[in-house]
């Protein structure tokens, strides 16, 4: 493949170099920044031999390449375009200044769980695991694998502690990823994380019953009674504290002198502001958060076949405009609050049914370009990564994409009529049955056919009798 021509082609398609205002790239995408994303000419694009895909997100126009050639036509676009090579912050602080202040908010949410996500994903995996070890009936009537053969009951033991370590100390996380990404020390952002959930707090899961019996610890400040609870598996929280320790740490870092800022920038910060979080912060979000979920989980009890029809129904949209990462919160906030997610469970099926739909293509088409890049985005979407899919395959076509939705939708129904949960954020695809509670196996087994069945079907059978591919 001659690498140049297909940046000389790209650079043409994307509205020339005065289009382009920075480019980065990553493992298989160009990620460009573009003054005026209308003057792409997408089926000029579309008909480039590299371009396997191409699509908008967060003010970035990403163009599907591909591993192995991205980073060679990369090379020769950013020399042809005489833009220089961007890092990727760049490339998203210059994409970041045509978004509107919710975008901004949806993105900043996104920017701090992104990162987090690998460690929650495997805590889903590793809870998976006990599932199969702890759950009765699986293999026999009201036994476990650990009630039949108790010498595995260690092990499960021991699964079940690393894996519940990213949810327990998950303020951690946030905290670490939550201050980088608002510009303070990611150190001092774990602090204030663990912090939260120091083991001389209350926990916050015991909170409820304390209440109920009238033991809930408190400090008594001149008079002012503080609660001294925890905020285990809590989002809010830590993510408020996180944005005011970065406000004091910045305002200090810009007023002491730099030979003496070890000595009072991170003391007063983290002093400040674990007073603020605990007197204040704490309470207000605590509260805040149970509000969110409460309200979520009462309507689900009582409308679950709707929410599950519109959520299952949406979520392949919200992966389109990148809003998806703001219910990675939600779900990390149920899973902490209630110890399950039922909104996850659609979230995978629907990414299941883009993949299927992808599949269908693959069987359909005749063109070796599509049926490498619809095979290729099908595993990836049914490992939980759909973006090649959607825009490779999906909503180029638009019916494999709207059977794809309609068929999560109605698996959304099933499954949230039959009250499905999940115990934690697995993979989002195929795997994703290993994080569903046990005793909800065969119903999220149903959704998996659902979605699986009909968009191979539909989408084969219109593609067929549409003969556009
Ligand atoms: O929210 C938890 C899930 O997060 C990832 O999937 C979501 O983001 C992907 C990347 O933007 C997107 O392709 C996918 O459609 C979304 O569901 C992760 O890949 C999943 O394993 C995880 O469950």
């Amino acid at each position: 493949m001659n690498h140049k021509k297909q940046a000389e082609q790209i650079l043409e398609a994307i509205g020339g170099k005065e289009n382009l205002s920075a480019a980065t790239h990553c493992v298989t995408r160009l990620r460009l920044a573009l003054h005026d994303e209308g003057m792409v000419d997408q089926e000029k694009l579309n008909n480039i031999d590299a371009v396997k895909g191409s699509f908008s997100t967060n003010g970035q126009f990403q163009i599907v390449v591909g591993q192995g050639t991205v980073d060679k036509v990369y090379k020769e676009l950013v020399a042809l375009a005489d833009v220089g090579e961007s890092s990727k912050e760049e490339v998203k602080e210059a994409s970041k200044e045509k978004m509107n202040p919710l975008q901004r908010a949806i993105k900043t949410l996104a920017d701090i769980f992104i990162p987090i996500l690998p460690a929650i994903v495997t805590a889903g995996l590793l809870l998976g695991i006990n599932n199969i070890l702890t759950a009765q009936g699986i293999f026999w009537d009201e036994q476990s694998i650990i009630d039949v053969y108790p010498q595995w009951a260690g092990i499960a033991d021991m699964i079940i502690i690393i894996a519940n370590t990213a949810f327990v100390f998950l303020p951690g996380l946030i905290g670490w990823s939550a201050v980088k990404k608002f510009g303070g020390s990611p150190i001092l952002g774990i602090v204030i994380g663990l912090v939260l959930v120091h083991p001389d707090l209350l926990n916050a899961w015991s909170y409820g019953d304390a209440v109920a019996e009238g033991s809930v610890p408190t400090w008594d400040l001149f008079g002012l009674q503080v609660e001294k609870i925890g905020y285990q598996g809590q989002v809010l929280p830590v993510l408020v504290a996180s944005y005011v320790l970065t406000k004091i740490e910045l305002f200090l870092r810009h007023r002491i002198p730099d030979n003496i800022q070890l000595l009072f920038v991170g003391p007063i910060s983290l002093l400040l502001t674990g007073f603020l979080t605990f007197i204040l912060i704490g309470p207000i979000t605590f509260a805040i958060g149970n509000w969110i979920t409460d309200g979520l989980v009462n309507i689900f009890d009582t409308f679950a076949w709707l929410g599950g029809l519109i959520y299952g129904g949406l979520y392949g949209v919200l992966v389109i405009t990148g809003m998806h990462h703001t219910f990675l919160a939600v779900d990390i906030q149920l899973v902490g609050s209630t110890g399950t997610t039922f909104l996850w469970p659609m979230l995978a099926l629907s990414n299941i049914a883009q993949g299927s739909a992808a599949f269908a293509i693959w069987f359909a088409s005749k063109d070796d370009k599509l049926k490498g890049l619809s095979v290729s985005s099908g595993i990836s979407a049914w490992l939980g990564i759909t973006e090649p899919a959607l825009f490779g395959v999906n909503l180029r076509f638009k019916y494999p994409f709207v059977i794809a939705i309609s068929s999560s939708a109605i698996a959304g129904l099933y499954i949230s009529a039959q009250g499905v949960l999940a115990s934690s954020i697995g993979v989002g695809g195929v795997p994703g049955i290993f994080s569903i509670v046990a005793e909800y196996w065969v119903d999220f087994a149903i959704g998996m056919v659902i979605v699986i069945v009909l968009p191979l079907v539909g989408t084969y059978l219109y593609a067929k009798r549409k003969r556009d591919i």
